[in-house]
């Protein structure tokens, strides 16, 4: 069996990873908070991680935290020669080079979404964008009321798919008076209740609007692939790797 780490293991997505493992083992978890176990697991500080992944024996580390989270434990990953799933969200363009840093000393898989039908709504939208060159673009997510990073991270991913495509410009929760101008996309985050991630695109001109969407409805998705990255990341040689490398393979 993989000997997985979870960081953010007191988390939400930290207790669905958990739960989700059942072809891997959880030996150990990262937090910050002052708690001994979860689920049986034992709980270890991220300034701690390095000793703990060589102790514990870890194999590969699921991450699910924050950025400076997710920095730290990289760093142990590296010091210890450990592969790396990033899952955590809303990392900014240091952050980002810091994981590619990393990357070149261990294998490191990035994703803002580890649900396979969000891997086939990016090839949707990249069809639809390229085909429907002139049409308006708006995008919209939605999560649970605990979420802080905004717009979430796979509606950035969205939007880089739609920018391979078409050479627009977002703006971030319109509001004022003001045309519309035809190179723009909305983008629009809204937080409420215990919504697991919902995204949509509209695209809408020459009197037709199509709309193409899709809903988590338990975190067990993105816990599920997440592990299967983990299991497939086991073994490789250093360098970047996205969930659509594990997907079509
Ligand atoms: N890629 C994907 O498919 C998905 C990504 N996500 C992303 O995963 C992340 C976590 O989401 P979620 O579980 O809902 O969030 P939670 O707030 O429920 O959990 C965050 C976890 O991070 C821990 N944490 C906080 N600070 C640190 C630190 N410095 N080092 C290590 N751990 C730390 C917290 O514990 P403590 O406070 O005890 O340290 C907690 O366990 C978000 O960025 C979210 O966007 C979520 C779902 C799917
Ligand atoms: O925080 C969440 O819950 C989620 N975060 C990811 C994101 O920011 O895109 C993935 C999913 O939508 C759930």
């Amino acid at each position: 069996m993989t000997r997985v780490a979870v960081n953010g293991v007191t988390g939400q997505m930290g207790g669905a990873v958990i739960e989700a493992a059942t072809d891997s083992e959880v030996v150990v978890g990262f937090a910050t908070s002052d708690t001994d176990t979860v689920d049986d697991v034992p709980v270890v500080h991220p300034a701690e991680a390095a000793a703990a992944l060589r102790e514990y024996d870890v194999d590969v580390v699921v991450d699910f935290a924050v950025p400076n989270g997710a920095l730290t434990v990289a760093e142990a990953c590296v010091e210890a020669g450990v592969p790396m799933v990033v899952g955590t969200t809303g990392f900014d363009e240091d952050g980002l080079a810091r994981l590619q840093d990393a990357s070149e000393e261990i294998p490191l898989l990035k994703a803002t979404n580890f649900s396979q039908g969000i891997q086939v709504l990016q090839r949707l939208i990249s069809e639809a964008v390229g085909t429907l060159d002139d049409y308006d673009l708006e995008l919209m997510e939605t999560h649970h009321n605990r979420k802080v990073d905004a717009p979430s991270g796979t509606a950035s991913s969205i939007l880089d798919v739609i920018q391979e495509e078409r050479d627009v410009e977002p703006v971030y929760g319109r509001e004022g008076h003001a045309p519309r101008e035809d190179d723009e996309i909305g983008v629009f985050a809204r937080r409420a209740g215990d919504v697991r991630g919902e995204h949509e695109l509209v695209l809408a001109g020459n009197d037709e609007v199509l709309s193409l969407s899709h809903r988590a409805e338990d975190r067990g998705v993105f816990a599920a692939g997440a592990l299967d990255a983990a299991a497939w990341l086991v073994g490789r040689d250093s360098g970047w790797y996205e969930f659509g490398d594990v997907v079509d393979a």
